[in-house]
């Protein structure tokens, strides 16, 4: 899959795309319809499929301030969309110049000029250029204009994941900060990851008996709620069962919030500098402050315990 930053990155004689324009954080089960559907139109057209997103997030740009939690740094959706088939990712820096473009001029900008769209899919609630006045219907008129036909796809999927509610990267931010992990994977149709570099803490975990990789994330993290959960630590090509804990550590008086995993019932690992990644798969419970330290390690190894349960039963 190729990635291009910018328009400047598209290859010289790029010919006709499919192509679909969206935020696409998460590349949540309503995304992957709508890339699947992209992939599967260009496929049918014997010409490539390119999505183009954004960085920053428009909502940073057009409110300062109001950046979302990212539910998946772009590195990570790019692996997703390659999987999904994708052929080129176009990420497009934001810019308070960009975002006065008009519906017309983003048109011919992107779509026309660079990308010689054929066929344009989208979710029936896109929208685009300036104070977003494009719509779906603003898009497939450009289209009767310069040649590209649109598709709307429905991508109002719904589970059982927040009452019922549509999928979409707002669900899924809102059951993440809940701490519904669970939830949160049903709608990303695979659990919510949250990656870094781990870096030193305070060097108590191995003396509690439970070493702890503790993961420096990018901003904007969308991070779980306060807690402890079950899930996975992928370390050095390794997926590794995990008891993982998000809080400040209110035993010791901690005031950062940090994200930990013990990769559980593994010894001598060393994963200082590593880049990571840690998967939540389910809620254990709130963080607490015991009135001993025996009760934590007493309450740790039930989690463990729990963790592992968890683990084995959803991989059955
Ligand atoms: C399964 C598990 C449960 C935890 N539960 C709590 C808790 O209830 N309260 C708390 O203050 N810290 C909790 N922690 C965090 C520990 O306090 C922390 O991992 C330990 O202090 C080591 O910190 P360090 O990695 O900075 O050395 C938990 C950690 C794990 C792995
Ligand atoms: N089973 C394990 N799970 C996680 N980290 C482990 C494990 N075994 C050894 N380690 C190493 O120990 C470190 C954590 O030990 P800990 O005493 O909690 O130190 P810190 O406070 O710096 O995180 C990890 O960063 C990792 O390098």
């Amino acid at each position: 899959m190729q990635r291009w930053r910018g328009l400047e990155d598209i290859p010289e004689g790029w010919g006709r795309s499919v192509v679909t324009i969206g935020s696409y954080d998460g590349v949540h089960r309503g995304h992957q319809l709508i890339i699947g559907k992209t992939v599967a139109r260009a496929r049918e057209l014997g010409v490539p499929a390119v999505v183009v997103t954004f960085d920053p997030h428009p909502s940073e740009v057009v409110r300062p301030g109001t950046h979302p939690p990212l539910l998946a740094p772009h590195e990570r959706r790019a692996e997703l969309m390659a999987g999904l088939g994708v052929d080129a990712v176009l990420i497009l820096p934001f810019t308070k110049e960009f975002s006065k473009l008009a519906p017309a001029d983003f048109v011919v900008k992107v779509l026309v000029d660079k990308l010689h769209a054929k066929l344009v899919v989208e979710g029936p609630n896109f929208r685009f250029g300036h104070k977003a006045a494009g719509t779906v219907d603003t898009l497939a008129e450009l289209g009767g204009t310069y040649d590209y036909e649109v598709e709307v796809v429905d991508l109002f999927e719904r589970g059982t994941a927040g009452g019922g509610e549509p999928f979409s990267s707002t669900l899924t931010r809102r059951l993440v900060a809940e701490g519904d992990v669970a939830g949160a994977a049903e709608v990303l149709g695979r659990p919510h990851r949250v990656e870094g570099v781990v870096v030193r803490g305070a060097q108590r975990g191995r003396e509690l008996g439970y070493p702890t990789a503790n993961v420096e994330t990018l901003p904007h993290t969308a991070i779980p709620a306060d807690g402890v959960y079950a899930g996975y630590l992928h370390a050095a090509g390794e997926k590794m069962p995990a008891a993982i804990s998000v809080g400040t550590n209110p035993q010791f008086d901690g005031t950062a919030r940090t994200v930990e995993a013990y990769a559980i019932d593994r010894v001598g690992l060393d994963l200082y500098g590593l880049h990571v990644a840690v998967d939540f798969t389910a809620y254990i419970r709130g963080q607490e402050k015991f009135e001993t330290l025996d009760g934590l390690l007493e309450r740790m190894a039930v989690d463990v315990k729990e963790a592992r349960e968890l683990i084995a039963s959803a991989e059955d």
